[in-house]
């Protein structure tokens, strides 16, 4: 391709579908123009605390109630906090990265069969940046979006790269992620088999490829954004790359990858079912010049039909509701109307 004009590359990655890794493939010295990012959405580190971190909390006994603090307290203060000893074998860990490598080292051809335009189901799309359309600067980073109806259609029309190793993370996964639940509702009074549905029912898994960038410090590879699921449960692999804004501060802390560990935060659907107990935290991506990184989150999220609002257990002491109750398709449909904007989406839901 002779790399003229910035459209050139929007055209190259997004139209033809080659994505940043066709980018980055070509060797250039320097960033295209389309990716600059503002100097205030690149991850300036002056702001980062190189001091604080996460909690890494070990979950191999959930019946410890000083576990479930430290979950709960995460949870409440961080929005996020890493789990090892989770139960999820490694290998099954292993085979879920090497499963995401495997598709965005297929050919552009066979990567383009599930663009938007192309898929054979609006339920699994290979894109790349965040929303092109809105974008007016690109992120530097391809996904492949997996949402899970069920076993037949997974089967079907998931790419057969990575299909059964996906399918096995998601279903170990599942059990993890019902623990966690069950262990930060308890501390709102409310059962979650009575939830459950509601705050699980609907799982979307991305796989996220950021290749090697040439001048990483100038672009992103995911905007400040907070999650719309309930939880998300993310593997990284080595290389690392993401921050997670500290509360109520224009400070970011570092997401160090601690082998076998998996990456737990709080989505914007449960800061809302908690009325803001538990809080949903900015997170972004760097971009890396030498390393190319894969990172896989489970989207653990109420179904798109599920109307979502303080749960009435949270509100029965007379608490004051600060969240309305709203149609969970259009709160996310809101998300992705708009580019990344740190929590804003969450005034969609705000009385
Ligand atoms: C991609 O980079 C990302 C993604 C994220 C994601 C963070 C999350 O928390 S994802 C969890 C989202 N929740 C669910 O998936 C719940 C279940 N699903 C639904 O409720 C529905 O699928 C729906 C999302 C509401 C879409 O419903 P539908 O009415 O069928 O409408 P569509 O035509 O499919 O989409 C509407 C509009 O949204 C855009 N969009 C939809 N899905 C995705 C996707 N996976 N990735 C990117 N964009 C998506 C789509 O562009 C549509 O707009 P058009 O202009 O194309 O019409 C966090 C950070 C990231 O960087
Ligand atoms: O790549 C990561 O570590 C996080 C990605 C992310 O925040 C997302 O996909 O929502
Ligand atoms: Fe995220």
């Amino acid at each position: 391709m002779a790399p003229s004009s910035c459209d050139k590359y929007r055209d190259f990655a997004v139209t033809k579908g080659y994505g940043v890794k066709g980018i980055s493939d070509l060797g250039l010295k320097a960033l295209p123009e389309q990716y600059i990012q503002p100097s205030e959405e690149r991850i300036d580190m002056r702001k980062v605390l190189d001091k604080e971190s996460i909690p890494v909390i070990d979950i191999s006994n959930l019946d410890d109630p000083e576990v479930a603090h430290s979950i709960a307290n995460a949870a409440e203060k961080w929005g996020f906090f890493q789990i090892v000893n989770h139960g999820v074998p490694m290998e099954v860990l292993e085979n879920a990265m090497e499963a995401t490598r495997r598709f965005f080292e297929l050919p552009v051809g066979e990567k383009i069969k599930y663009l938007q335009e192309n898929s054979p189901t609006k339920n699994v799309r290979f894109g790349t940046s965040f929303l092109p359309k809105a974008d007016k600067v690109l992120e530097w980073k391809d996904y492949l979006s997996l949402l899970y109806v069920s076993e037949e259609e997974s089967s079907n029309y998931w790419p057969s790269a990575c299909r059964n190793e996906v399918m096995e993370f998601k279903k170990k996964s599942e059990i993890v992620v019902e623990k966690l639940l069950k262990i930060l509702l308890q501390r709102l009074n409310v059962d979650l088999n009575s939830k459950e549905s509601l705050l699980m029912g609907s799982q979307r898994i991305n796989l996220n490829y950021y290749p090697i960038c040439p001048n990483p410090e100038l672009t992103i590879g995911v905007g400040r954004h907070s999650d719309v699921s309930t939880l998300t449960f993310l593997l990284q692999d080595s290389v690392g790359g993401l921050y997670v804004q500290k509360m109520e501060t224009d400070h970011w802390i570092y997401v160090p990858p601690v082998d076998g560990s998996i990456v737990i935060n709080v989505g914007d659907a449960l800061q809302i079912f908690s009325n803001g107990k538990y809080k949903s935290a900015e997170h972004r991506v760097a971009a890396n010049g030498s390393n190319n990184r894969i990172s896989v989150p489970i989207f653990f999220n109420p179904r798109p039909h599920d109307i979502i609002g303080p749960l009435p257990e949270v509100l029965k002491n007379g608490e004051k509701a600060i969240y309305k109750s709203v149609l969970y398709s259009d709160y996310v449909k809101h998300f992705f109307r708009k580019s990344h904007d740190g929590k804003q989406t969450l005034e969609f839901a705000k009385i």
